[in-house]
Formats: C-alpha cells, sequence, structure tokens
C-alpha cells in the first residue's frame, strides 16, 4: 500500500496536481486490481465523492482520473453550500479485462479497506460503473460509505436527484437564453443514456422537448424508441441543430473539434469534467454557447446523498434544495455576465469564495490555485426525487 500526501512528487504518477491533501494508491489483495482513493480538500468538512470502477489504458490513467474528479468534488460541494470537502475513489480495470461479478465484490471489499485506512476523512458512494448493492459490499469493509440499498437502511442511489438537478439547470439554461422557462417544443440532443441521461430523457420528453439520443452501449436504443426519442449512432451527435446539447456520459465528451461544430444554444450535462482541454470554456463562449458548469448542474446527487444520510432528514427540503439548483446557476450566468469572465471562472470563484470563508491555512490566491490547477481537464421512470 502506497500513500502519498499533500507535498509528495506527484509528478512522477503524471498528476496534474500537488495540491491533494492525500493520495492512496493500493493493489487489492483480494482483487488484484489498484485503486486509487484521492481526498482533494476537507477544508470544508470530511469529503465526500463517489467511487468509479472504469477501463483506462493504464493505472497512471486511473489515478489522473481520481485526481481531477476529486478536485472537482471540492468544487461541487463547495458551490452547492455542503459542509464536506472533495474526495474520489477509481478502481481500475485495465482494458480488454471484463470484471466478473465475483471480482467485482472483491474490488468492492479492497476498496472498503482502503477507504475505512483513511479513518473517515473520506466517505465513498456509487457513481459510474458501481450501484447501491456495489456500496452494500463496501459496507462490509468501513462505515465511511453511504447510498446503500433501503432495505439495508441506506438511503439509495443519487441518480434521481442529480437528473431533477440536471434538469432544473436545463431549464434555468434555456430561460436565460430564450427568455422562457417552458421546455416544450424545444429541442435537446442527449449523450449517455445510463442512469442519470435515461432518467432526464423521460422527464424531458414529458415536459414534450423533441429529443435525439445516442448512447455507445446499442442496448439503450430500445429506451429511446420507449421515449419515443430520435435514436442515432454515437459519435456525430453534436453535429445535429439543437437548443440544448445534453453531456451524461463520461467526462472529456467537448473536445476542440466538437466546441467548433456544437450547433446549440446552450450545453447543460450531469458528466462531469466535460472538457477535453483547458480552454473548453472559453471556446464555448467565442462561439456564444451558454455552457452550464457541471459541477455546479450535477450537484443534486451529492445534495440528496449529503442531507439524506442525516438522522431525520426532510426530503422536501431535499427536493427544494435541489432544485436550488438552477437558481444557482442563474446566478453564475449573471455574474459571468456582469465580470465578462466564462461562466467557469464565475462558478469557480462561488466555490473558491465558500472555501475561503472556511478556516484554513491557504490564502485566497493559493486556494484558487489549487481549485484550478487540481481540476484539470478530463478525462426507472421519469418521477424524480419526490416530497414525501
Ligand atoms: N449518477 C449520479 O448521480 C451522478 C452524479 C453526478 C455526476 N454524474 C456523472 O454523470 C455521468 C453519467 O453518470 P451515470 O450515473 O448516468 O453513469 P452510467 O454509467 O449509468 O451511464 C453512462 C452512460 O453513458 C454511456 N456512454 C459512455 N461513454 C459514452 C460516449 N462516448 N457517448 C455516448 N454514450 C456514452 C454509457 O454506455 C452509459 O450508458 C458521469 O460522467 C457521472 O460521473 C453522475
Amino acid at each position: 500500500m502506497t500513500s502519498f500526501s499533500s507535498g509528495a512528487s506527484l509528478d512522477a504518477l503524471h498528476s496534474p496536481s500537488l495540491d491533494h491533501e492525500t493520495v492512496l494508491i493500493t493493489r487489492g489483495n483480494r482483487s488484484g486490481l489498484t485503486i486509487s482513493v484521492a481526498v482533494h480538500s476537507t477544508r470544508l468538512g470530511s469529503a465526500l465523492g463517489g467511487a468509479r470502477v472504469w477501463h483506462y489504458d493504464s493505472w497512471l490513467d486511473a489515478v489522473d482520473d481520481s485526481l481531477r474528479l476529486s478536485a472537482g468534488m471540492t468544487l461541487k460541494n463547495a458551490a452547492a453550500g455542503l459542509a464536506r470537502g472533495g474526495g474520489k475513489s477509481v478502481v481500475f480495470i485495465p482494458n480488454g479485462t471484463t470484471l466478473d461479478a465475483e471480482r467485482k465484490r472483491l474490488a468492492m471489499l479492497d476498496l472498503g479497506d482502503a477507504v475505512e485506512s483513511l479513518g473517515g476523512s473520506y466517505q465513498t458512494a456509487e457513481d459510474v460503473g458501481t450501484s447501491a448493492a456495489d456500496m452494500a459490499v463496501v459496507a462490509e469493509r468501513t462505515a465511511h460509505v453511504c447510498g446503500l440499498p433501503a432495505d439495508r437502511g441506506g438511503v439509495g442511489e443519487p441518480s434521481d436527484a442529480t437528473a431533477q438537478g440536471v434538469f432544473s439547470s436545463i431549464v434555468a439554461t434555456l430561460e436565460t437564453v430564450t427568455g422562457s422557462p417552458l421546455l416544450s417544443g424545444r429541442r435537446a440532443t442527449i449523450s449517455g443514456l445510463g442512469q442519470v441521461g435515461s432518467r432526464l430523457a423521460r422527464r424531458l420528453s414529458e415536459e414534450g422537448m423533441s429529443l435525439i439520443v445516442t448512447d455507445v452501449n446499442p442496448a439503450r436504443r430500445a429506451f429511446a424508441e420507449e421515449i419515443h426519442a430520435s435514436w442515432i449512432a454515437p459519435g456525430d451527435e453534436h453535429l445535429f441543430e439543437t437548443d440544448v446539447f445534453v453531456p451524461c456520459g463520461v467526462g472529456g465528451a467537448l473536445t476542440h473539434d466538437v466546441i467548433a461544430q456544437l450547433r446549440c444554444a446552450a450545453v447543460v450535462g450531469a458528466a462531469n469534467n466535460q472538457f477535453a482541454d483547458a480552454d473548453g470554456a472559453e471556446l464555448l463562449a467565442e462561439r456564444g454557447i451558454l455552457w452550464a458548469p457541471d459541477f455546479i448542474a450535477n450537484a443534486g446527487g451529492v445534495i440528496y446523498l449529503d442531507m439524506a444520510s442525516k438522522p431525520g432528514a426532510d426530503r422536501a427540503a431535499i427536493l427544494g434544495r435541489v432544485d436550488d439548483i438552477g437558481h444557482t446557476l442563474k446566478a453564475v450566468f449573471r455574474d459571468a455576465a456582469a465580470r465578462s469572465v466564462t461562466t467557469l471562472a464565475a462558478a469557480e470563484k462561488l466555490a473558491i469564495d465558500r472555501l475561503d470563508a472556511a478556516q484554513a491555512p491557504a490564502t485566497s490566491t493559493e486556494a484558487a490555485h489549487h481549485v484550478r490547477a487540481a481540476r484539470g481537464v478530463a478525462a426507472t421512470t421519469g418521477q424524480f426525487l419526490q416530497p414525501a
């Protein structure tokens, strides 16, 4: 087991940042898989962020992903007003390797040990490639996990809340662009029909939007037909004229080429780390396309996990807080316009101001540098969270 703390040289690991508080890289002794648990910041509280099980070319890419994603969680949790720091864990599956159910279970036990070894500075949950059932396995080894199934006394998966927050973001963004919050008759293109994308697609369809959808998994075509959306093969979805482009797959979808070719008024999606390059936000702004910062728009899930895990959680209050994401976004859009900066810069400022307001050794300038440097770039049914 190898542990790196802030100040250790991560350059050798091709890290985008030296500013994480703790990075634990371990090879699980049951699964044999490399696991990276990155705690970017606990300035606002214990770190909260999901566990990703994903394929990469090398374990270094998986570590890089954990570093970027955990820094994004610092921004997300701060901007959402949560007393939570940023962390993330990634289980590396070598490309070409298939993880069967037994090895997945062993990997989750290994993850539980890794999380437990951090002594509560980081709490894990679901992310891409993991489910509430997986979190129940993690819970066999650590108490620092949330999002367990309801029949295990947990609060369940956060995707409903994430979809609800992205929906609220789409309404707020289109209202900013068009002056009207009405979705009926408008068009959306959704890339990625997984946990979040499918819930969102159903809801947008029910609201009368005309949808183009795609997924690298061809089996999702049946779902597209079920909600009367137009299915296209993945790869060219950004070439279609639409009101809002909605990335809901993995990160890095917004490459230079994609941004240059987009034919939409706005981009609002669930995917984390949507830009493939550091200048993505500037390029979108230059094209006059309004971008809803990912870590604001997709915060519904973490808001749900944080609030629902507390004793006496009030579902109506959680729902209200998730819906508030739309108001937060509008404030970000106003600030960006007033200061002639990108929406990314405005959203980062919102988060960094909250980090600065917390007791911390770092100065404002240092905090801004840490978060920006670490953020780097990438890599059911239609009813969402309902009041009881
Ligand atoms: N689940 C949550 O509550 C939550 C919260 C915050 C952020 N997010 C982010 O939202 C995104 C989606 O999360 P999810 O939980 O729905 O994941 P998921 O794994 O359930 O779904 C992702 C879907 O995207 C598809 N996909 C992957 N690459 C694609 C590509 N290049 N083009 C088209 N489709 C592609 C996959 O086949 C899958 O169907 C992820 O980036 C995740 O980090 C999710």
